[in-house]
């Protein structure tokens, strides 16, 4: 098999050519978006990318044909994840990562020396702390920092990622200085003159790199680049969801990570399933309610990135925002639980920036019975109530009809996004009448 010999940050990599992996039943590859070329294999072309878009500068093929070259930035458990998924389909990655001692380790013993490191990182992997040299021929990024140290991140590296390649950020949270979502910061720091995706769905970095079974969602404003990440990261062990909804699939994986401190809180105070399931269920009312205000939709609330994120993420043993809640309910600092962990909480953050851009931007009255759980989170991580106290905060609620009719015609100007959240509440004959997802 022909092998391409590439040179990143002083390690040498072996760089199998790109094959489309894609089987029937996964799909066709979208003719649009992509060019059969003599040798048989399929190329993504990014259709929806400027026509400077650097795949033409970049390393050629044997055949003359370019090289795509994926920069991920972060090495963490999901950058790490993401290697993964590209890697199975022969995708030559880069790890732009922070830490020189753990680059190296990649690229020597093919481990992290921390994050999933019993797992092989996959061989099409490089390593590199070089920003100049890893960017200088990036094809597309992916975005895999922690949401809160994001902005300041991407301000650092913006001046060296090549005009007109797109990104997909497959972080979940909001800012918490900013209140904003990673649609907002994202294009606030790299420009607008490229294209945004945005990765969600139940999807734990551990079991994308075992290769077990995944379902996810990329949604985009710009269909072409939706198609073209979903044809570059499905295979027979990921699928791939497209939407057009971004704000929805964002409030969906901001907000579940908050639900699921609340499930691990109860986990920790072994208060039983009816309790975690009511507050699972109530808490995806809110999520709803923060989507619909900010012009997302219902409908992805109830898809994966909503529903399915929530239910992997509060009933999963997996992950870390539940870990940190069950920690919290048998009564362990917040302070020593993070320091102790090692790996990010996203929910801790995103419950603050939550509370502040609920009671910012809603001037309704009694905000703490249309938010309780989320404000109930964000009282307890301030240690303001043990979490004891937040849940017969909760059960001491007012007695009211489990939904509540809209109170204010937001809800008919729903195609225009509101972006800050609005005063109204949402109904049980909430309707969606919009395009489920890009007309293809
Ligand atoms: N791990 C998972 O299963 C999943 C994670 N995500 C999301 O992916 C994002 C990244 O999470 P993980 O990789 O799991 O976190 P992690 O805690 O495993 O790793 C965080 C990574 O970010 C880097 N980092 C931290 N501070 C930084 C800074 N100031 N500048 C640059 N890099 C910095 C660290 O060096 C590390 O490589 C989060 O938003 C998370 O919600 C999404 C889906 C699943
Ligand atoms: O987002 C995730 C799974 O979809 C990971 O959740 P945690 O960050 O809580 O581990």
């Amino acid at each position: 098999m022909l092998r391409y010999f590439l040179l990143l940050g002083g390690t040498e990599c072996l760089v199998p050519p790109y094959v489309s992996q894609r089987s029937n039943d996964v799909g066709l590859v979208s003719q649009r978006n992509c060019r059969k070329r003599s040798s048989g294999r399929v190329v993504l072309l990014g259709s929806g990318i400027p026509p400077e878009y650097p795949t033409h500068d970049g390393p050629v093929d044997s055949g003359g044909g370019p090289i795509l070259k994926g920069v991920i930035l972060g090495g963490g458990s999901f950058g790490l994840a993401m290697a993964h998924v590209l890697g199975r389909k022969g995708v030559a990655v880069t790890l732009l990562m922070r830490n020189r001692l753990d680059a190296e380790t990649i690229n020597i013993n093919r481990r992290h020396p921390r994050y999933l490191s019993d797992i092989e990182v996959p061989v099409p992997t490089c390593a590199t702390t070089d920003e100049k040299e890893a960017l200088r021929d990036a094809s597309f990024l992916v975005h895999c920092v922690p949401v809160q140290h994001s902005r300041r991140y991407l301000r650092k590296i913006a001046k060296l990622v090549p005009t007109g390649v797109p990104v997909l950020c497959t972080s979940k949270g909001i800012d918490r200085k900013s209140l904003n979502l990673m649609c907002k910061i994202l294009p606030s720091q790299l420009g607008e003159g490229r294209s945004y995706a945005f990765l969600s769905g139940p999807s734990f970095a551990r079991e994308i790199a075992e290769g077990l079974a995944t379902a996810v969602v990329v949604a985009s404003e710009d269909r072409r680049v939706a198609f073209d990440f979903r044809d570059l990261l499905a295979s027979e062990s990921f699928r791939v969801f497209t939407s057009a909804d971004v704000v929805g699939l964002e409030v969906g994986g901001a907000v579940k990570n908050v639900l699921a401190l609340a499930a691990g809180m109860c986990e920790g105070l072994d208060l039983g399933t009816n309790a975690v399931t009511a507050l699972v269920t109530r808490g995806l009312y809110e999520m709803q309610r923060i989507a619909l205000a900010m012009g997302g939709r219902a409908s992805t609330i109830a898809g994966l990135s909503g529903v399915g994120d929530t239910f992997g993420t509060c009933f999963g043993p997996l992950s870390r925002n539940r870990n940190t809640g069950v920690r919290l309910g048998r009564g362990e600092r917040l302070d020593d639980i993070l320091a102790d962990m090692g790996e990010v909480a996203e929910g801790v953050e995103t419950a603050f920036a939550l509370e502040r851009l609920i009671k910012k931007s809603h001037k309704s009255y009694r905000l703490d019975l249309k938010f309780p759980i989320i404000f109930g989170v964000a009282e307890i991580l301030r240690g303001d109530r043990t979490p004891r106290e937040g849940l017969e905060a909760l059960m001491g609620l007012p007695l009211r009809p489990e939904f509540i009719a809209p109170v204010s015609d937001a809800q008919a100007n729903r195609r225009r996004p509101l972006i800050v959240v609005s005063d109204y509440e949402i109904g049980d004959s909430d309707e969606d009448d919009r395009d489920i997802d890009f007309a293809d």
